[in-house]
């Protein structure tokens, strides 16, 4: 099958989630700051994916537009919109699994962490919203700087007295969606067939994509070669923030990330076996607290955090590496979520 042919394909089977049979458990799932660069097409997504009864899209304006666009789509998921935060109890009473996208994106030049100040509080305010109206739901933080953003969501909840450690994760599955992209363009593999773990957290070196474990092996590559899909898998937010010239960071991939990740969370919610993810959770894998590793999800989130199997010595250099980041951007965000009370 030619690329053309392949990617149609896809592209099929991608819509027909649409229409598939409604066989699976009523689902709420409401998405926050759905009406920006990546909340739109995530929304979009979630409308077409069949695990989705209920639809919330909530941001602090622009949503009932959003809202009205999606709903006209043929697909299972009864849709609404909420805009403001008097709307926020609301849209998310009854949620099985909160997506957040929301707060600033990059402009050139800046790093994620650069988005703390403003993200930080965002985020917290959020969490606490999901505290109050849905504890029992699946967090699923996007917003950025990740590292810091999660651990600020556990601290948030542990303050409300509601903090279960399965139910909080970090997105990084647009490392993982990029690392499987550049290893089968580079290794003339079929990036359908193509899995690569990528661990640890989500920003410049301490993304690390764990290339010995890829599957298949591609035994041809040398070591130049990983070293320079490492480094593209951990610049590839920063290829497209500097493509994008100003316009923002990762929107449509990210998009495309995120239902991809969301809807595992809800295969596990609903029995299904096999879910296994990569993602940021409270880990004790490492000598850090917060670790994005493969994940067991389950009918309560996370159900059994993997360990890094067998390291070569260029990735155990990496994971000595970001360490140091990883533990400050961890330490920053619990201390941010502790002095804002
Ligand atoms: N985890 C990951 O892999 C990735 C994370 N990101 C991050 O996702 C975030 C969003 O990026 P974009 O969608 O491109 O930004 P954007 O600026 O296009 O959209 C953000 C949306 O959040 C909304 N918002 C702001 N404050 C809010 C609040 N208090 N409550 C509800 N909504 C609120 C805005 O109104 C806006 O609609 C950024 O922090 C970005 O860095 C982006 C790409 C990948
Ligand atoms: O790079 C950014 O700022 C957005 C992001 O997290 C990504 O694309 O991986």
């Amino acid at each position: 099958m030619n690329a053309l042919a392949r990617a149609s394909k896809q592209a099929l089977q991608t819509a027909a989630r649409g229409f598939a049979s409604g066989a699976y458990p009523d689902r709420k799932v409401a998405v926050l700051g759905a009406a920006g660069g990546i909340g739109q097409p995530l929304s979009l997504l979630m409308k077409l994916s069949p695990y989705v009864s209920e639809l919330a899209l909530y941001d602090i304006a622009g949503t009932p537009g959003v809202a009205a666009d999606v709903s006209h789509i043929n697909s299972k998921a009864a849709v609404k919109g909420y805009a403001g935060e008097d709307q926020l109890g609301e849209a998310l009473k009854g949620a099985d699994v909160v997506i957040i996208p929301a707060g600033v994106p990059r402009k050139p030049g800046m790093t994620r962490d650069d988005l703390f100040k403003i993200n930080a509080g965002i985020v917290k305010a959020l969490v606490e919203a999901c505290g109050k109206h849905c504890p029992k739901a699946l967090l699923n933080i996007i917003s950025n700087p990740v590292n810091s953003t999660v651990p600020i969501a556990a601290e948030t909840l542990k303050r409300l007295g509601v903090y279960d450690e399965k139910r909080v994760l970090g997105v990084t599955t647009l490392d993982v969606v990029r690392a499987k992209t550049f290893y089968a363009e580079k290794a003339g593999l079929d990036v359908s067939k193509v899995d690569v773990p990528v661990v640890g957290g989500h920003a410049g070196v301490t993304i690390l994509p764990l290339f010995s474990q890829a599957v298949p092996g591609a035994n041809k590559l040398s070591d130049a070669d990983i070293d320079a899909l490492t480094k593209r898998t951990q610049d590839g937010g920063t290829e497209v923030v500097q493509a994008k010239a100003g316009k923002g960071s990762a929107t449509l991939s990210m998009a495309y990330a995120g239902a991809l990740f969301a809807d595992a969370c809800l295969r596990g919610l609903n029995g299904d076996p096999d879910v296994v993810e990569c993602t940021y959770v409270a880990s004790n894998i490492t000598e850090v607290p917060f670790f994005s590793s493969k994940v067991k999800l389950g009918k309560n989130g996370v159900e059994q955090v993997y360990g890094l199997g067998e390291l070569n010595d260029y990735e155990k250099a990496g994971l000595k590496a970001m360490m140091p980041e990883l533990r400050a951007s961890i330490e920053k965000g619990i201390s941010f979520a502790k002095e804002s009370q």
